[in-house]
Formats: C-alpha cells, sequence, structure tokens
C-alpha cells in the first residue's frame, strides 16, 4: 500500500500505491508509519519525498471504508508525527491531493506540485468537516479568510492558484517527484522549525507531572512552612484527574496527612466515577500521594495550583526552583497574576508558564496559556501540546493581570454593578447569579490587594470613587456581611443551603440597596434591557479591543473561544467579538461614546482606539481585524 526506496543513496521515497487515487485507506495509513518510522531511523536517509502511484498523490481518506469501524492507525497522530520529525519531508504532488491528502500535504515541510495539480479540502460536500488537522494548518499557512473560503466550500484549486496562496513552494512542468528529490536534497542543511505549520516549535513529550496546591484554609495555619508542606486544593484535585486520565502519571502535593488521605480519596473517587462513564478502567496506578517535596525531584513538570497569593506562590516556585531538576517545567495555574513575576523567582525562568485551568479543572474545556515574556517557544508548546492532550480548548494569551478572559471580565461586572447602583435588580441570570457562583471573595481579595477597598482606604473620601474614578462599594458591602455566594449560602442571591444551586431573590439584598441609594440620594429609575445589554456586553467587547491591541490575544477568534468556552457566552452568539461585529462595529462605537459622555469617569466605556480605526476603515468582518492591529505578541 505504500512503497519504501532509497533514491540518489540519501533520499527515502514513499510512494502510495492504493489505486485509483491513492486514498488513505487503513493499510495505506499502516505503510506510511512504517516507512517513516524506517526513514526517520536510517542514518543514511537524510530527507524523504511523499508522491503517490499513476499520476495522483491521494485523494483523502478512503471512502470505501465510511461504513465500517475505524481500522488501522489513526490519521491524526500520524500525520502530526511527520510534521514533528527531524528531517525533512516534500510532497511531490500530482493529480490530486484532496481531503484528508491535503492534509498529508500539509505536514509535510515543503509542497512541489504538478502544474495540472488540483488541491482541495472537498470535505463540506461530503457533509463533514477536515478533522485531521486541515482546520489548523491551512489558516496558519494562508490565513484565516483565504483558508475559510476554501474549506467551507471545498472549492479545488489549481496548482497556480495554490503557489499563489502560499500553499505549495514550486509548481513544476516536469515529473514532481523527481524535483522533489532535488529538492528534499537542498533541504536537508535547512532548519525546519519554521517550516512547521501547525508547531512553530516541537513540544516536550510530557511522562510525568506534579500537581500541587495550597487550600485556603492552610494558608494561615502552616504560615511557617509555605511551599515545603503544600496541599492538594479543588483546582489541584481536578488537575490530577484531567492528567492521570490521559495516561500521565502523576505525584499529588499533599500538606500533611489527614489531608493526604482526604484528597487521596476525592481524586480517587473522581477518577472512578468519570472511568465508569467513558466504559474504561480508572488509570489509578498513575497517582502517587506525598507530602514531601522531595518526591518531586524526577518529574518533567509540575503544575502549581496553590493558593491565589504572589508571595506564597513565589515561595513554593523558589522551594521547586531547589528540589526539581533544572530541566523540569514549571507551570502556574493562576487567574490573573502576573506569569513573570513568578518565573523571576526560580532559576529558569524561560521553563515557566501560565496554565490558567477554570473550575472543576476536570470539566470545564477551556485552559488559557499564558505566555510569559521569557517563556520559550519550547514551554509554550509543551503547555499548548499538554492541554490538547488533557483534552482542553487551548488559547495561548499574552501576560497582563487577568490575561484575556478576567481582564475583560472587569469591566462587564463593572457595568453590571453601576447598573445595580443606578437602577432596577433586574438580572434573573447573569453577572450576579455568576459571581455568586465563582466566589464573592475571590474579587474582594483582588480589589483589597489594588488598594480600591479594606480597611486602609476611607470610603467617603470621596464617596463612590476610586482611584479617580466611578467605583460602586455594594459588592464590598455584600463581603463584608460574609455572603460569599453560594458556597456561603449567601451572596447576591439566597440559596436554601451552603453550596446549593437554586437562587432566589433575597429581601436583606433589596434592603441593602434602598438604604445605599437613600444614604447617597440615588434616585433608582428603570433601566432598559436594550441599556443593559448595550453596557454590559459593549463594555466586555471594548476591553477585547484594547486586549488585541495590547497583543494579549493574538486573534478575535481567541477571545471569543475563551468566552464560549470559560465564561459560557451564550453560543450561537459566537462570542463577545464577532457578537460586536454582528451588531455592527460602528453602532457600538455609537453606542460607546454615548455611554462613555453620561459616564466620563468610567474609562471602560471609552471607545478603544482599535474599534474607532475598524470603523473608519469601513467595519471589515472579524477574519480581517488582524490586518489592523499593529502589536502581535511574539509567541501567539
Ligand atoms: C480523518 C478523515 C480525513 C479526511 C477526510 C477525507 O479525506 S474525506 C474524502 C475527501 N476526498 C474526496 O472527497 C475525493 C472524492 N473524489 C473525487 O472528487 C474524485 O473522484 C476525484 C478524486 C477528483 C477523481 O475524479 P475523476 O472524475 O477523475 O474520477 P472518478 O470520480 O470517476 O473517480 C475515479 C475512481 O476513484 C474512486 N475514488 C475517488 N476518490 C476516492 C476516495 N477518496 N476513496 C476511494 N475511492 C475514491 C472513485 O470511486 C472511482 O472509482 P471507480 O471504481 O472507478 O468508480
Amino acid at each position: 500500500m505504500a512503497r519504501y526506496e532509497l533514491v540518489k543513496r540519501s533520499v527515502a521515497l514513499i510512494t502510495l500505491t492504493n489505486p485509483p487515487v491513492n486514498a488513505l485507506s487503513s493499510a495505506v495509513r499502516h505503510a506510511i508509519a512504517k516507512s517513516m518510522e524506517c526513514a526517520l531511523s536510517d542514518p543514511k536517509v537524510t530527507a524523504v519525498v511523499i508522491c503517490g502511484e499513476n499520476g495522483s498523490f491521494c485523494g483523502g481518506a478512503d471512502i470505501r471504508e465510511f461504513a465500517g469501524p475505524l481500522k488501522g492507525p489513526p490519521l491524526v497522530p500520524l500525520l502530526d508525527a511527520i510534521e514533528a520529525g527531524e528531517k525533512p519531508v516534500v510532497a511531490a504532488i500530482e493529480g490530486v491531493a484532496l481531503g484528508g491528502g491535503f492534509e498529508l500535504a500539509l505536514v509535510c515541510h515543503y509542497r512541489i506540485a504538478h502544474s495540472k495539480a488540483r488541491l482541495g479540502l472537498p470535505e463540506v460536500t461530503l457533509g463533514i468537516l477536515p478533522a485531521a488537522g486541515g482546520t489548523q494548518r491551512l489558516p496558519r499557512l494562508i490565513g484565516i479568510s483565504a483558508a475559510l473560503e476554501l474549506i467551507t466550500t471545498g472549492r479545488h484549486i489549481s496548482a497556480q492558484e495554490a503557489l499563489k496562496l502560499g500553499i505549495v513552494d514550486q509548481v513544476t512542468e516536469q515529473n514532481a517527484c523527481e524535483v522533489a528529490v532535488e529538492f528534499a536534497l537542498r533541504a536537508v542543511a535547512k532548519p525546519l522549525l519554521s517550516r512547521r505549520v501547525s508547531m512553530p516549535c516541537k513540544p516536550r513529550e510530557i511522562r510525568s507531572a506534579a500537581v500541587m496546591g495550597i487550600k485556603r484554609e492552610c494558608l494561615h495555619g502552616h504560615e511557617q512552612d509555605l511551599g515545603m508542606v503544600p496541599s492538594l486544593g479543588t483546582m489541584g484535585r481536578g488537575i490530577a484527574v484531567c492528567l492521570a486520565r490521559v495516561g500521565i502519571s502523576v505525584i499529588a502535593v499533599e500538606s500533611e496527612n489527614k489531608l493526604l488521605e482526604t484528597g487521596r480519596q476525592m481524586v480517587i473517587g473522581m477518577l472512578e466515577r468519570d472511568a465508569k462513564r467513558r466504559g474504561v478502567s480508572a488509570s489509578l496506578n498513575l497517582l502517587k500521594f506525598t507530602i514531601s517535596l522531595q518526591d518531586l525531584k524526577d518529574v518533567n513538570l509540575v503544575i502549581e495550583a496553590v493558593f491565589e497569593d504572589m508571595a506564597l506562590k513565589k515561595r513554593v516556585f523558589q522551594e521547586l526552583s531547589k528540589v526539581c531538576r533544572p530541566a523540569t517545567l514549571f507551570c502556574t495555574n493562576t487567574s490573573g497574576l502576573d506569569v513573570d513575576a513568578l518565573a523571576g523567582v526560580t532559576d529558569r525562568p524561560h521553563l515557566v508558564v501560565g496554565m490558567h485551568f477554570f473550575s472543576p479543572a476536570h470539566v470545564m474545556k477551556l485552559l488559557e496559556v499564558v505566555c510569559g515574556p521569557r517563556s520559550s517557544s519550547e514551554t509554550i508548546a509543551t503547555a499548548m501540546s499538554l492541554g490538547k492532550r488533557m483534552g482542553k480548548v487551548r488559547v495561548a494569551v499574552g501576560n497582563c493581570p487577568g490575561f484575556v478572559g478576567n481582564r475583560m471580565l472587569k469591566p462587564y461586572i463593572d457595568q453590571a454593578t453601576f447598573l445595580l447602583e443606578e437602577g432596577d435588580f433586574g438580572f434573573a441570570m447573569g453577572v450576579f447569579r455568576m459571581s455568586d457562583l465563582a466566589g464573592l471573595d475571590v474579587g474582594w481579595r483582588v480589589w483589597k490587594e489594588s488598594g480600591l477597598t479594606g480597611s486602609d482606604v476611607d470610603p467617603e473620601n470621596p464617596p463612590r470613587r476610586r482611584q479617580g474614578r466611578r467605583y460602586c462599594p455594594i459588592p464590598d458591602m455584600v463581603c463584608e456581611k460574609g455572603r460569599f455566594g453560594q458556597k456561603t449560602g449567601r451572596g447576591w442571591y439566597m440559596y436554601d443551603k451552603r453550596g446549593g444551586t437554586n437562587a432566589k431573590p433575597d429581601p436583606l439584598i433589596q434592603i441593602l440597596l434602598e438604604t445605599y441609594r437613600s444614604k447617597y440620594g440615588i434616585q433608582p429609575h428603570n433601566i432598559s434591557n436594550q441599556e443593559i445589554i448595550e453596557r454590559c456586553l459593549f463594555a466586555l467587547a471594548n476591553e477585547g479591543f484594547r486586549i488585541l491591541e495590547d497583543g494579549i490575544a493574538a486573534r478575535p477568534e481567541d477571545i471569543d473561544v475563551i468566552y464560549l468556552f470559560g465564561y459560557g457566552f451564550p453560543r450561537h452568539r459566537g462570542g463577545p467579538m464577532f457578537y460586536a461585529s454582528m451588531v455592527g462595529l460602528e453602532r457600538v462605537l455609537e453606542r460607546l461614546e454615548h455611554y462613555h459622555q453620561a459616564h466620563p469617569d468610567v474609562p471602560h466605556l471609552k471607545p478603544s482606539p482599535l474599534l474607532k480605526k475598524l470603523v473608519a476603515c469601513g467595519s471589515p468582518p472579524v477574519q480581517k481585524w488582524r490586518e489592523h492591529i499593529k502589536t502581535m505578541h511574539s509567541h501567539l
């Protein structure tokens, strides 16, 4: 199903032989895998050429096998391995490279096409999507809009158009295979890194990881020993489960034997329930629990998930630097702290990266991979690849307070609380239910740390203003009453019990609001649904535009993915940035200008320069915004 031969003494020529169009049957995939293994392990081979017999490169998945169950090696790991290999691979495309065949060509480091060749991703015409990397690699190669057009129409393109788009490196009138062999010989000395379309850098393979956390309760009780006796908290447990269920050995670090036993039982219970649901056996043998940091000395990677406190995290990373091997990667699970400041206290800042999981970590799909300025490409690639292995939707983001998701949340929540202050407490769901679920004390602590509230701040001097801008102290007042949300049974709403989910309006909150408004002479007025939506969502999107300008997210689609998978943004709206484009950027700008004029002390309502620029350029569609953004984070 594939012929393997050595030509020109050093080029492995792999010829697919599955007539009539060399489709990727299970036997062909198996033969490619075997041939690649030979080529990569044979020291005589310096480069590889893949071509197809009888003037056809590859017609894609073998549609004759569609009716039966998948047999043989799966295509995606096979393609990833070709791309990741250390010897240059050249595709010699004659006839057709369609569907999986095109995806095979995309993982080759170079593509030579005969002038009569045709390429395309016709999956959509079969009612499916390209699932072997085409939807990721093609946009990276030729940009989102050109790739989307090809993916959504299934159109075949000529070799000439492929050359113009940057899909192929050379078009030839001669025998493409012979040209490719010569090309491969010249490619031997050249670096491969930039030729890998999906990954600029090869990730490390992670076989063992440690997960460590310190529960909030332990913070005060063990202050002297911080970093030496961490314990596994809610996030740590979820992360440990995610790792173990994909076959990675996990050392979970606890602070003391009693907690060790509780943690062990909880993780084992979670893994057993998960395995039962999936009809597999639980991988309990991969788990080890310890109270000694010394046990972490040989792990490939550590995911720190201690309580969200910078001083504590720094202590932990200093301890880890002493204990772990110099090559061990350090990941911090923080929801907004400075990853670079943590990297700075270690002996290996280039091996430090943020992995922002969302709670519960074994359920929520989203993972923000936070790239610090000193995180190496390999470190980022490894975190991205580990996230993929864990089944996460991963988005690489830059390092700034709150990263993307939580940074955008601030203006959104601010608007909701200002609306609460001004008018009707009319949200049945939304910000307030979400805040109750997340825990109101989380934001309260952040505001205290940033000097917005707390015992050092005089709330009346001046009232309802902090750091030169409008400030609503109502959330602080709720927290001061010990109402931290669902976990305490009381928050913005009241619940039937601690941890309950059945939210009911609480008359005490209504009284608190009325007292507050009368103290400050606020006349409540009805606020239209339109104003609520516009002020909250346009402020959210406006921060998204700023994030794009700052190079903290690489593209608007990344922001939308974060909001869809991490923050429950309604799927049918497509995410905050897509929603803004659907509403019309001109309208978003006009409404933000209107609201900013009415609330000049709320800087988040001031339209961002990027939004203005896009409107001035005729409001291009989302996939074209990137062309108008100057700052791009080098890693994203
Ligand atoms: C993880 C999954 C990975 C990827 C998904 C996919 O790849 S989906 C499949 C994508 N590929 C296609 O949709 C290609 C479909 N085929 C065509 O468009 C045309 O057949 C093609 C290749 C352009 C050739 O057209 P032409 O007009 O020259 O010939 P004809 O259509 O009569 O086909 C000739 C014979 O080839 C057989 N054939 C074509 N494609 C496949 C295929 N993918 N698998 C198996 N067999 C294929 C076709 O049935 C004809 O056979 P015959 O016995 O002569 O009737």
